[in-house]
């Protein structure tokens, strides 16, 4: 059978739409009935208590995991439906920032950037990378962009937890994704590193025109940097709404800790 040509244009197709999605660990039911559809160039924030569903949400949207029931839409495909194939070549446009870096600490900071590109490149290319590093003028563009370009050569585990961090940025921009997912990707960070992260994934989306969902538990960085903030407790949506609506009654609600708030 003939590959399956799959279209992507994000001027007329929302990044992301779901519709009644659930998502069940075991009898665990960690995401209940959300819908959310969500548009190129936004600034989406997720904020809500300890185990209210924000990564799960984040790996339905990366295709990470697979809802339970509902529908999920990823730049217009129902990606639970696709072949592996043309799975990989969606999950290409969505570059996912976790908070626990995932770097290989004792490898040179560009093997690091580089894992950004093994999407697209052959086997036999990623294992020579690993001796004689490929793809350095683009390496070196990404680390520029984050501030880090005297680091290529560098050891990973010689950085702050800052500069690992913008690593792991780095990395996603040389995959050049149309949409970035960070989790929690500043938690680990002193305030003033993570206002710096922040601003730099604001500008980077900003300049580069890409749609950003990121999970905070920092609620003021979330109303400076989000254009949207979606309030999830319990695994339901509680608002959806632009920062200048979230109101303190709202943020009291959403974290209270009663369960019938
Ligand atoms: N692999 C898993 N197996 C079983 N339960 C899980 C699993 N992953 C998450 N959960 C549960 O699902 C719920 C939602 O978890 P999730 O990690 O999405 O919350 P969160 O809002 O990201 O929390 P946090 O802010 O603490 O990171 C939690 O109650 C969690 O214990």
């Amino acid at each position: 059978m003939g590959s399956v040509i799959v279209p992507i244009d994000p001027s007329s197709t929302p990044i992301f739409q779901l519709q009644g999605v659930y998502h069940c660990f075991g009898e665990f039911t960690a995401l209940a009935d959300v819908s959310l559809t969500i548009a190129a160039g936004e600034r989406v924030a997720l904020i809500g208590p300890s185990g209210a569903g924000k990564s799960t949400l984040l790996s339905l949207l990366n295709g990470s995991l697979r809802a339970t029931a509902g529908k999920v839409a990823i730049l217009g495909h129902a990606l639970a439906d696709l072949p592996p194939k043309q799975r990989r070549r969606i999950q290409r446009h969505l570059g996912t920032v976790y908070q626990q870096h995932h770097l290989v600490m004792n490898l040179a900071v560009i093997h690091n950037v580089n894992a950004g590109q093994l999407g697209r490149w052959s086997l036999g290319k990623a294992a020579v990378s690993l001796v004689w590093p490929q793809g350095v003028a683009t390496a070196a563009r990404a680390l520029g962009q984050v501030g880090l370009a005297d680091h290529l050569y560098g050891r990973t585990d010689r950085l702050s937890g800052g500069q690992q961090q913008r690593v792991a940025l780095a990395r996603v921009l040389v995959q050049d994704p149309l949409v970035i997912l960070a989790d929690e990707p500043v938690s680990s960070l002193d305030p003033a590193r993570s206002q710096d992260i922040m601003e730099l994934l604001c500008q980077l989306t900003l300049s580069q025109g890409k749609t950003l969902v990121v999970s905070l538990h920092d609620v003021d960085l979330a109303l400076r940097y989000g254009t949207r903030i979606v309030g999830l407790r319990q695994g339901q949506l509680l608002f959806d709404a632009p920062p200048d609506q979230v109101t303190p009654a709202l943020i009291q609600r959403l974290y209270a800790l009663s369960p019938d708030a």
